[in-house]
């Protein structure tokens, strides 16, 4: 597991300061570094911010299902473990990604505004998911998605993919699937959204949670870097990634289910939070509403977390370290 190691040392002066961000060399992961980069030099002239780039687990083992691989913390721990090891004072990390766990000695500096969270269909030849013809072969590697696919058209063949971005994509781009599903904030930031036929979301179909937002870390003994930060944080896509990342703390103890979310401030002030839990074949499906004061997200998180264990979701949750149902449909 990971711990803290000994106190890193620093430059206290923010003008004079160098910083290191630890990303992955994925072009989606390398651009959300970039991005964080720019963001700092804006707020920091004079600011030297460098990338260190770390291989996960996640991408050394490209082929196997990412149910099958553990799951959690499989494109964030070398990056964490950097952090404390002082090889980094900053990590960038795809919210959807970081593990709701704590990680002791460590912090969330920064939530950036959101980008979009819901999920993209790419289905060149049929555009929309209505429009699929029966047993169409759509990709993707994620239980929520195949799950909410098949919840809404139990007739699809739903394919496991795996892979950056890109290469997903062109699973349907070129053909040898109808369709792949993915998150359309990936695909906008690397300017590749022209590819989108539809955009699925609320209510049907729920995001992942944390999808579309970034994690921004450093370490907890660390208050420069955190001062650094603080300009790029915004309360209100932190406020609703923490009411998700509550629920589903609640709802996971460390294991990937089907579960959807959806937080947002809403005009009255209030934070919102939709969630669905499926099974993984998609034939049940358990929703759940609530809202609160934007400044106690947890509370939120666990009401929703509350209601839908009320109304049985405890039976949809698979045990830590079980193999998701295989189902006739699947293939590889
Ligand atoms: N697990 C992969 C991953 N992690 C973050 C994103 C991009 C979207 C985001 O920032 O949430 C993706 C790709 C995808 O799901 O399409």
């Amino acid at each position: 597991m990971l711990s803290p190691t000994t106190a890193c040392s620093s430059s206290p002066l923010p003008s004079h300061r160098r910083v290191r961000i630890g990303t992955r060399g994925s072009p989606l992961a390398r651009w959300q570094a970039e991005w964080v980069a720019a963001r700092l030099r804006d707020a920091w002239p004079g600011l030297t911010v460098e990338l260190v780039e770390i291989k996960t687990l996640g991408d050394r083992d490209r082929n196997s299902p990412l149910a099958s691989i553990g799951g959690a913390g499989l494109f964030t721990k070398e990056i964490q473990r950097a952090l404390l090891d002082c090889r980094v004072e900053i990590a960038v990390h795809s919210l959807k990604d970081l593990p709701t766990q704590p990680v002791e000695g460590l912090i969330l500096g920064a939530v950036p505004p959101r980008e979009e969270p819901r999920d993209a269909l790419i289905a060149p030849a049929h555009g929309l998911l209505e429009h699929l013809p029966a047993a169409a072969r759509v990709g993707t590697g994620s239980l929520r998605r195949r799950a909410q696919l098949l919840w809404m058209r139990p007739d699809l063949e739903v394919v496991g993919v795996r892979g950056n971005v890109e290469t997903r994509l062109n699973h349907a781009l070129e053909g040898r699937l109808d369709a792949v599903l993915l998150a359309v904030a990936g695909l906008r930031r690397l300017g590749l959204d022209s590819a989108i036929t539809q955009t699925l979301g609320p209510p049907d179909f729920l995001p992942a949670v944390g999808q579309g937002a970034l994690g921004i870390e450093c370490r907890g003994d660390d208050p420069d870097t955190l001062a650094l930060l603080a300009p790029l944080d915004d309360p209100a896509s932190r406020a609703s990634v923490l009411a998700e990342r509550a629920l589903l703390a609640d709802l996971e103890a460390g294991c990937m289910v089907p579960l959807g979310a959806w937080g947002r401030s809403e005009a009255d002030g209030l934070l919102a939070l939709d969630a669905a839990v499926l099974d993984p074949a998609g034939r049940q499906r358990l929703a759940a509403h609530a809202s609160g004061p934007a400044n106690d997200p947890q509370t939120l998180g666990l009401a929703v977390a509350a209601e839908l264990r009320r109304q049985g979701a405890e039976a949809l949750l698979r045990p830590c370290g079980e193999e998701p149902a295989k189902e006739p449909s699947s293939s590889h």
